[in-house]
């Protein structure tokens, strides 16, 4: 095994918080207000929103018109620690620091997770420039160096992706469902008879087909071949194409403009240099 690195620290930890049904109290009403309650909505998150009615961006008052069962709104100022108690996380976007403050102190005794968009330093966690396309999520930290930065970095990532990694991943994650069914990651008893071998071989093969499939292929991946691809491959053991799943021929590799004009230069050349030789002969 590799030695771990020396120089380790200084980061954050990545990770992707699963918040669905939970309680998310946002403060503040703003345009900032409005991303994260994208954010949050995203994740399946239930939200409470408190901020006064007269201060609310034109982008929230949208969102509370447009997810009336997903946000509880209250046009009131926020009213003191009891309203952290049953949240799950709290999120502050507000125009005055001094509250950011009190709220960061009172969800830090009430060991409630919390962000103030306004004070790095008394945030349990940061945002990030999000990428999203279906299942695939990327996050851009600057861990707080840089906000303008994170946005920019994600255009570049942006022009990396061919915009089908999201289908692609959502049918890989079918098939993996269904593979799992197979051949299930562990007995009702938790413990693998076999000492896990079953397992090893399972994930093995799941790792082929996704190193194996170009992204194009994962896409075509409709229920049918994933059926075929479970018959005809985790059953025996290999990692068959898609070609040779539907009983196509190889498909041919794309031809390039010089080795497709390649034969015809070649005879060219060859009855030019023939006929040079024919003359030459001639003349002595
Ligand atoms: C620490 C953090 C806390 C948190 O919010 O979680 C934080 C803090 C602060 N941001 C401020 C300003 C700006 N923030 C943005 C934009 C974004 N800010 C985001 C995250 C974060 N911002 C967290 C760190 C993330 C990281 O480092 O990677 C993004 C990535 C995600 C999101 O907010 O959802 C989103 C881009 C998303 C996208 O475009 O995709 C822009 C640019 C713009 O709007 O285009 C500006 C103006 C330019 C500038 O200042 O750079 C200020 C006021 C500073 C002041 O007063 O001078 C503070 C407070 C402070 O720093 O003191
Ligand atoms: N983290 C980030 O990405 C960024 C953070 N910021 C910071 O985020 C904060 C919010 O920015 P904006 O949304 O543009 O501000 P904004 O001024 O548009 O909104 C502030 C909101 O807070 C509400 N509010 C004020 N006191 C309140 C209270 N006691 N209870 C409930 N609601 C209250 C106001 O009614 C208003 O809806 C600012 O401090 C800003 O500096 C700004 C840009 C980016």
């Amino acid at each position: 095994m590799a030695d771990p690195p020396l120089n380790i620290g200084g980061g954050s930890l990545l990770i992707a918080w699963q918040l669905q049904d939970k309680n998310v109290l946002i403060v503040g009403g703003g345009e900032v207000a409005s991303h994260r309650i994208d954010s949050v909505l995203t994740a399946d998150a239930h939200i409470t929103l408190v901020a006064p009615v007269k201060g609310l961006h034109a982008r929230t008052k949208g969102l509370i018109d447009m997810y009336p069962s997903r946000i509880t709104y209250y046009d009131r100022r926020f009213s003191g620690p009891d309203e952290i108690h049953k949240m799950d996380m709290v999120l502050t976007a507000l125009d005055d620091a001094k509250y950011s403050r009190d709220i960061c102190e009172m969800c830090r005794k009430a060991r409630v997770p919390v962000n103030a968009a306004d004070i790095p330093e008394l945030c349990d966690f940061y945002f990030g420039a999000q990428i999203r396309d279906g299942p695939l999520q990327i996050m851009i930290s600057t861990n707080g160096n840089g906000p303008r930065m994170a946005a920019l970095m994600k255009k570049k990532i942006q022009t990396a992706l061919s915009g089908k990694e999201g289908e692609a991943i959502g049918r890989v994650g079918v098939l993996r469902a269904q593979l799992k069914k197979r051949a299930p990651p562990l007995p009702p008893s938790g413990h693998a008879p076999d000492g896990g071998v079953l397992g090893r071989r399972r994930m093995k093969w799941m790792s082929e087909v996704c190193n194996n499939w170009e992204l194009e292929d994962l896409t075509q991946l409709d229920d049918a071949t994933i059926t075929k691809l479970l018959d005809e491959g985790w059953e025996k053991n290999v990692v068959p194409t898609l070609d040779q799943l539907k009983g196509r021929r190889k498909r041919r590799q794309p031809v390039s403009q010089f080795s497709q004009w390649l034969p015809a230069v070649g005879s060219f050349a060859l009855g030019a240099v023939c006929a040079t030789l024919v003359l030459w002969a001639r003349k002595r």
